[in-house]
């Protein structure tokens, strides 16, 4: 496909006793946020560092713009701003040397997208750099690297050590990037916040991918389900007697109904008579998600 901006393929690190990560095939286009779940340990890094062209991987291929991660990184720099998972900043004082530093590094000239993202994360870069907090080093860690404007970004938990304020602050940040058709690798734990702005995300667990899935068809199911509650227990146990769609009690007045999409317009029409008091849709998360592809995997490899 033309507009890949990061490719894998085969993606495989063996670090030995079933470490590493193992096969990865992922396909990010341009202008998309990409989500990578997993849990700790589970490979989120090692394929990130691979990409970033940090270690050379046993087999299989990255690719950032068409450039080879391993032998061609000095061009990928060119194009990707990277915020990695270890923080570890240079020996210099303030947060505003480094910032400094790498402004000249990245040959910035212009200030404004750096000051508005330090207003926006709210980070003092006066303090020092070795007594300044978790979060402050993230957030320091954020500014170097979203400075440089460039239109691939690859954030490694980028929001380890934020507030919840601070995540929604960053978060808008990334929407931001994505309005000006930036793409964005993005590797978390945290289900809600890759829920929040990621267009498809790729699970991870054991090093190798167990799941890909599109955010918009995650919200979009073709089967949804509702819990509907009644006035009146009579009603609903008309509406159960009398349904052709798939229901289930749930108390005196509620009940779950599964709907295909296409017969929306049936199932509120069969509800035009009867006093509604709640009609909720359940919707699967990004996490319930994740668990079932999970346990399919545990069944799969006969662990369950
Ligand atoms: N240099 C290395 N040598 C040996 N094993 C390694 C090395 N780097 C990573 N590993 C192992 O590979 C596996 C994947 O690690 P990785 O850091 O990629 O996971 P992660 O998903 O980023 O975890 P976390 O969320 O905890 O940061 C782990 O079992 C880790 O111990």
């Amino acid at each position: 496909m033309e507009d890949v901006v990061i490719k894998t393929s085969g993606l495989t690190k063996d670090y030995g006793k079933g470490r590493g990560v193992f096969e990865i095939d992922l396909e990010v286009h341009k202008g998309e946020v990409f989500g990578f779940v997993g849990t700790n340990g589970s490979g989120k890094t090692t394929t990130i560092r691979n990409m970033m062209g940090f270690i050379r991987p046993d087999r299989g291929i990255s690719a950032v713009n068409g450039l080879d991660s391993w032998k061609e990184s000095a061009g990928i720099m060119k194009h990707v701003s990277y915020v990695p998972g270890e923080i570890a900043f240079p020996a210099l004082k303030t947060g505003t040397e480094f910032l400094k530093t790498q402004a000249k590094y990245l040959g910035v000239t212009d200030f404004g997208y750096m000051n508005h993202v330090i207003e926006i994360l709210q980070l003092d870069p006066t303090a020092n750099l070795k007594r300044m907090s978790k979060g402050m080093k993230q957030k320091t860690a954020i500014v170097a690297a979203l400075m440089g404007e460039k239109e691939i970004l690859v954030l490694d938990e980028p929001t380890t050590g934020l507030d919840p304020l601070m995540r929604e602050a960053f978060l808008g940040l990334v929407r931001e990037e994505k309005q000006k058709g930036h793409t964005i690798f993005m590797s978390s734990y945290i289900f809600e916040e890759i829920e929040a702005v990621c267009d498809r995300v790729a699970m991870i667990k054991d090093g190798r991918i167990i799941d890909t899935v599109s955010l918009y068809d995650l919200r979009h199911p073709a089967v949804k389900n509702f819990i509907i509650e009644f006035g009146e227990a009579g009603e609903k146990q008309r509406f159960l007697q009398n349904t052709e769609f798939s229901a289930e009690s749930r108390d005196e007045k509620s009940l779950t109904v599964q709907c295909r999409t296409s017969q929306l317009d049936a199932l509120f029409l069969s509800l035009k008579d009867c006093q509604i008091t709640n009609l909720q849709e359940i919707h699967r998360s990004l996490q319930q998600q994740f668990m079932s592809a999970y346990k399919e995997g545990l069944a799969q490899n006969g662990n369950n």
